[in-house]
């Protein structure tokens, strides 16, 4: 709400009239008094109402004065107006008042002319001036409640800060006052350009705790840990560059492998138990058959016994009805224990079954965190196994064995020229062309941002350069289409022929500087690695 205006006092008197007064109606005049004092939300001193009354009615101290008084309230009214309406003004608006106190007609001739000038188009601030002004202060205004301040409503002393430069530019009512609020601007910008490095490099920190923190774990588990390929594919979206689709869909993965990985456990877990207690009942079984069998060979070796030592045929009758008796019950028993061992091998056989079909879903789900989520190139698990695999087959066989590591030319530059997600796109098309180009037992991986590996078994070095130009040349047939223009990717590749009983570090990192090799000579091209590097050695 505005505050209550003053209004000048103290009419000056004249010598000589300037005007006759023609007086209205003295109610009629105080009616308008009292409306425009609440119109101009004026205080109603005794003062105010008296200049507001002389404003209506001309002075009214004396016919002689009363010329002076009305050039007075005139003057004293456009003052207030333009104290009111035009707050650029304002100063020239105090001083045309103070003149008018000190009866000082030179300055107030001086005073209105000067607000002549201003309030000309084009004079300093003249009313098209002024509104534009007024028009882009409340859009800075604006922009820094809404635009910035909530950006900064997890930082209370930036949001504070905002919220006073905001209120500063609202009251900035001059052109020295903006100045001064331009520069408190800048000083905020470099308070949250600060903050936001400092974010940033809050986030880098953590990444980087991540990342040891999943290495770590991967360290200390077993090879066909469950925990493996979900941290693979955690590890792979925190490794590239951050972006909340990426996070998003490993973040789905991950709760999928999990819930099902748990409903796969829990069913292991009964068929196990299944399978346990059915042993345990087999087994019981077959001792009572075997025991029932020993009781039976006991008896029979009785009355045999009985059968030597008597004559008498009454005795022997009964000892054959005994027998008989024995003989039957021993085979009902030895009949209803193969049943029941019948009817628990099949429930064991059931149970062995299903925990094979359920061992192969989750053999079947850990291929799936095997595989980059993006181009669906293997990722550094798939890797690892597959190399081992080749590795080992190649000794076995005694078949040679190429790498290749290929990186994306000027990848950079395409991101920043074309966005992120075309990037991505080129690297999904990369992948999908070099499957196509390559033959079913090798295999890609991918092992950076924009780096591949490219496992060729059963290939000599000078064949895998082959190949690995040929998928050059295969990407400028099968080029890559961003919103239907044709862009071509190129990229730079080492090779290098493993070394009988050389590590998958070594034979990296010798593919790895042969890459280098290619690059600094001029990129989009193949190199072939030196025979060992130092850390290969021996
Ligand atoms: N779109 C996209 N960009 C990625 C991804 N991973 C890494 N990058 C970006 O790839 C770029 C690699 O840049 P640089 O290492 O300078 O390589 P370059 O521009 O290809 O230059 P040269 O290798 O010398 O030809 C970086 O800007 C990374 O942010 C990804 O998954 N998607």
């Amino acid at each position: 709400m505005r505050s209550m205006e003053q209004v000048p006092t103290g009419a000056p008197k004249m010598a000589e009239p300037t005007e006759k007064l023609n007086l209205p109606d003295p109610t009629e005049v105080a009616r308008e008094t009292l409306r425009r004092l609440a119109m101009r939300r004026i205080a109603p001193t005794p003062d105010n109402y008296q200049t507001l009354y002389e404003e209506i009615v001309g002075p009214t101290a004396s016919a002689a004065a009363a010329g002076t008084a009305t050039a007075t309230s005139v003057l004293a009214g456009l003052a207030m107006d333009l104290t009111l309406h035009h707050p650029a003004l304002a100063a020239s608006a105090e001083a045309l008042k103070q003149a008018l106190r000190a009866s000082d007609w030179a300055q107030c001739r001086k005073q209105v002319g000067q607000i002549v000038l201003q309030l000309k188009p084009g004079g300093g601030s003249g009313p098209g001036q002024i509104d534009t002004l007024g028009l882009l202060r409340e859009l800075l205004v604006k922009t820094l409640e809404f635009g910035v301040a909530t950006q900064l409503s997890h930082n209370p002393t930036l949001f504070e800060k905002t919220q006073r430069l905001a209120a500063a530019v609202r009251e900035a009512n001059s052109i020295a006052g903006l100045r001064e609020a331009a520069s408190g601007l800048k000083s905020m910008w470099i308070d949250v350009d600060l903050h936001v490095s400092h974010t940033h490099d809050q986030q880098e920190t953590l990444r980087r705790l991540l990342l040891l923190l999943v290495e770590n774990i991967g360290e200390l588990l077993d090879d066909d840990t469950w925990l493996r390929g979900q941290l693979d594919v955690v590890q792979t979206v925190i490794t590239g560059p951050l972006k909340i689709q990426a996070l998003l869909e490993a973040e789905k993965r991950l709760k999928e492998v999990i819930y099902k990985q748990s409903l796969v456990k829990h069913g292991l877990r009964e068929a196990t138990a299944t399978l346990k207690a059915t042993m345990t009942s087999f087994v019981s079984h077959m001792s009572d058959a075997v025991a029932a069998n020993d009781d039976y060979q006991q008896t029979i070796a009785a009355h045999i016994e009985r059968i030597s030592r008597t004559e008498d045929v009454l005795e022997l009758n009964r000892i054959l009805e005994n027998l008989l008796d024995e003989t039957r019950s021993a085979q009902s028993d030895s009949r209803r224990v193969h049943a029941q061992m019948i009817e628990e091998r099949d429930a064991a056989q059931h149970a062995a079954n299903h925990i094979k079909q359920l061992e192969l879903e989750l053999a079947q789900m850990s291929a799936l965190v095997r595989e980059d989520p993006m181009t669906h190139s293997l990722n550094r698990r798939g890797l690892d196994d597959e190399f081992a695999r080749e590795a080992s087959r190649a000794e076995r066989f005694n078949t040679p064995f190429s790498i290749a590591v290929l990186d994306v030319d000027n990848f950079k530059a395409l991101n920043d020229r074309r966005g992120h997600n075309t990037g991505d796109e080129a690297l999904i098309h990369l992948v999908k062309v070099a499957k196509e180009e390559l033959r079913l037992s090798d295999h890609i991986a991918r092992i950076g941002g924009e780096e591949f590996l490219i496992i060729l078994p059963n290939t000599p070095v000078a064949e895998a350069v082959q190949i690995v130009t040929r998928l050059q040349r295969s990407l400028t047939k099968k080029y890559f289409l961003d919103n239907n223009e044709r862009v071509l990717i190129t990229f730079s590749a080492g090779v290098a022929e493993r070394r009988a009983g050389e590590t998958q570090e070594a034979l990296i990192a010798r593919a790895d500087s042969a890459m280098y090799e290619a690059k600094h000579s001029g990129k989009n091209r193949v190199c072939v690695a030196p025979d060992a590097l130092p850390q290969a050695a021996g």
